[in-house]
């Protein structure tokens, strides 16, 4: 349930790549519990503001961040945080579905098993949970030691996604995660999505303009490392207030 809650709250956030500039003050609040698209076009930025919502950025050299990112009431740029426990919280699933080259079974173990659980009674409730989750029980309760490679596109990412759901995090950043699936696997996706966003924050970078009208509740469009226009979906596809918003929107750029 869509809650008035943020879930991050974004203040004067800039981010540099050594001179390039790629985000610029940008300031954004994300509501709890539902599905926030992310659109503009290539280079805006969109990739780059997701990875400094789970300190993704920390891993690239020569990466500078100021502002502040505020999740749970407090700065995950803060020096005390504990960026793994951060990460634990914020699952991330990614353009091509990555699964590790295991069976489903340790796919979906594989993070609960990071985090010391041993038990296999308490792992064998999590991958059915997670895989239920994701919609993939049924396809694939009885192919659980098959491996993940062996799975087709779609439900590799579907157990991406179930990968993600097993270390019961809060958000789940989604970057372009339809954009190798065909038009079935995506609506699988979606419909997953709509299934998730009672009990995740989710986030999405999107070049697919349908897809942001079809699944969010909230679009915020990036120019040029900007943050141009921020509102509810609806409104930014019926009546977008900005120009560049618009223009982009009907396609006469990007
Ligand atoms: N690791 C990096 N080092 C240096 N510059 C980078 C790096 N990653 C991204 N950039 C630059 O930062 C800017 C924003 O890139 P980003 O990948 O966030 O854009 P994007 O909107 O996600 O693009 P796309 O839609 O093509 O994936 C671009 O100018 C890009 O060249």
């Amino acid at each position: 349930m869509t809650t008035d809650k943020p879930a991050f709250k974004v203040e004067g956030l800039d981010l540099y790549y050594g001179k390039t500039h790629a985000l610029k003050n940008i300031n954004i609040d994300i509501p709890e519990r539902s599905i926030t698209a992310i659109i503009g076009p290539s280079g805006c930025g969109k990739s780059t503001f997701l990875k400094c919502l789970d300190r993704m950025n920390d891993l690239i050299p020569g990466t500078r961040v100021e502002g502040t990112v505020n999740f749970k009431g407090k700065n995950i740029y803060d020096k005390d945080v504990d960026v793994v426990e951060l990460r634990k919280n914020i699952g991330m699933v990614f353009q091509k579905p990555n699964p590790f080259p295991m069976s489903v079974y340790d796919n979906v173990a594989y993070g609960p098993r990071i985090h010391g659980i041993k038990d296999r009674a308490k792992l064998d409730i999590t991958v059915e949970t997670s895989l239920r989750q994701a919609a993939l029980w049924d396809e694939l309760k009885d192919r659980l030691h098959d491996s993940a490679m062996s799975l087709s596109g779609g439900q590799q990412q579907r157990l991406c996604i179930a990968r993600c759901l097993a270390v019961e995090p809060e958000v789940i950043l989604m970057d372009e995660p339809c954009s190798a699936l065909d038009p079935i696997a995506t609506s699988k996706i979606e419909d997953l999505m709509q299934k998730l966003k009672d009990r995740y924050t989710i986030i999405i970078v999107t070049h697919n303009m349908q897809q942001a009208a079809r699944v969010s509740e909230k679009t915020a469009f990036f120019l040029m490392g900007e943050l141009i226009e921020y509102c509810d979906t609806k409104k930014i596809f019926e009546a977008p207030k900005d120009k560049r918003t618009e223009d982009y929107i009907t396609g006469r750029f990007g």
